[in-house]
């Protein structure tokens, strides 16, 4: 059989037609959202645009085709069901017809947007939190990382205002006070850490997804304000991987190891809490699996049982 060539495409066409099907699809919804305010307009209403504009000269079955994810047998199932015949061009639509085509392509537009999320990576110590979220926040710098407060002290290399906003007590007893706090804990039995709330906000508004690496408790009332967050367990590989992270990374003498890794038993037994466990084998592999979860168009399901409380 002999291979079949495909046509040649004209790139400057297809672009043409992409913009038209674009402005098409804005005029469209400006046109029905204007034209739904009385009933006396929507019968008076001629169409936004002059009749030879781009837009209006588009066939509908076009405008369809445009959209992505929907083929030419999808366009004539649609155009079937909103009851408009395969020759009409978006112009030359009536009213009725155009709140109806209207109506279809904002419930498609809001179906398809990804909304912004607010992620909680929480785990046992050592498990990698804070190098998945590094990773994250030096790879994907869409999302905003959130930086806490706390009350201990900086290790070497780490910066104020970049890892830790480092605060005295004082400071972070007014934070409380003062509401500035999404949650906050005493972590290990020894220094209090919180989430500033501020910028969480401002971020999530500007549609901005968010990343907390934060401990259990404050997983825990994160849940409890926020419910639509994505609560996400790490995990280590082995727990004797973990004890080798802990010891390897040498910031904490014996006696704060062996208080973290109580800690960390209590934790892990917390696990099936969370909404999503991700092992921490390969710290990039980890950080896409964390960073897919903010880019889902629907949360994921919540196992029953598994709400935090
Ligand atoms: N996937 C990995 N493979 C090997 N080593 C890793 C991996 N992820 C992290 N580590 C190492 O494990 C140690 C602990 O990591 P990290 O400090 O990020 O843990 P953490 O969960 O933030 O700990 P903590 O809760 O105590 O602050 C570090 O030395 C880090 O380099
Ligand atoms: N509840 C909160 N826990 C937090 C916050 N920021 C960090 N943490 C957790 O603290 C421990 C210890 O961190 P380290 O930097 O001292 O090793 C770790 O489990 C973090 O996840 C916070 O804002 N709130």
């Amino acid at each position: 059989m002999p291979r079949m060539t495909p046509p040649p495409v004209d790139r400057a066409a297809a672009a043409k037609a992409a913009v038209a099907a674009r402005r098409a699809r804005a005029t469209v919804k400006r046109d029905v959202a204007e034209r739904r305010r009385t009933a006396l307009e929507v019968a008076e209403a001629g169409w936004a645009s002059e009749p030879t504009a781009p837009e209006a000269t588009l066939r509908v079955r076009e405008l369809l085709t445009s959209i992505p994810g929907i083929g030419p047998t999808r366009v004539a199932r649609i155009m079937e069901q909103l009851g408009i015949a395969d020759s009409k061009r978006v112009g030359g639509l009536g009213v009725r017809q155009r709140v109806i085509l209207g109506d279809w392509l904002s419930q498609r537009e809001a179906r398809g947007r990804v909304k912004s999320r607010l992620v909680v990576l929480a785990g046992p110590t050592a498990v990698g939190k804070g190098t998945v979220s590094t990773f994250i926040r030096e790879n994907y710098p869409d999302v905003h990382l959130s930086v806490s407060a706390t009350t201990r002290k900086p290790r070497p290399g780490e910066v104020d205002g970049v890892h830790y906003y480092f605060v005295d007590d004082d400071e972070f007893d007014r934070m409380i006070r003062d509401r500035e706090l999404l949650e906050y804990a005493t972590v290990h039995n020894q220094s209090r850490y919180g989430t500033p709330r501020p910028p969480i906000d401002a971020a999530l508004d500007k549609g901005r997804s968010v990343l907390l690496e934060i401990d259990l408790q404050g997983a825990r009332q994160v849940r409890a304000v926020m419910p639509e967050a994505v609560l996400v367990f790490l995990l280590p590989p082995t727990w004797e991987e973990l004890v080798r992270r802990l010891i390897g990374r040498g910031t904490e003498d014996t006696a704060e190891q062996q208080r973290r890794l109580e800690t960390a038993k209590v934790e892990l037994a917390a696990q099936d809490e969370f909404d999503v466990k991700v092992v921490n084998t390969e710290v990039s592999e980890a950080a896409r699996e964390v960073v897919d979860l903010m880019t889902l168009p629907a949360a994921p399901s919540r196992p029953s049982g598994s709400r935090l409380q």
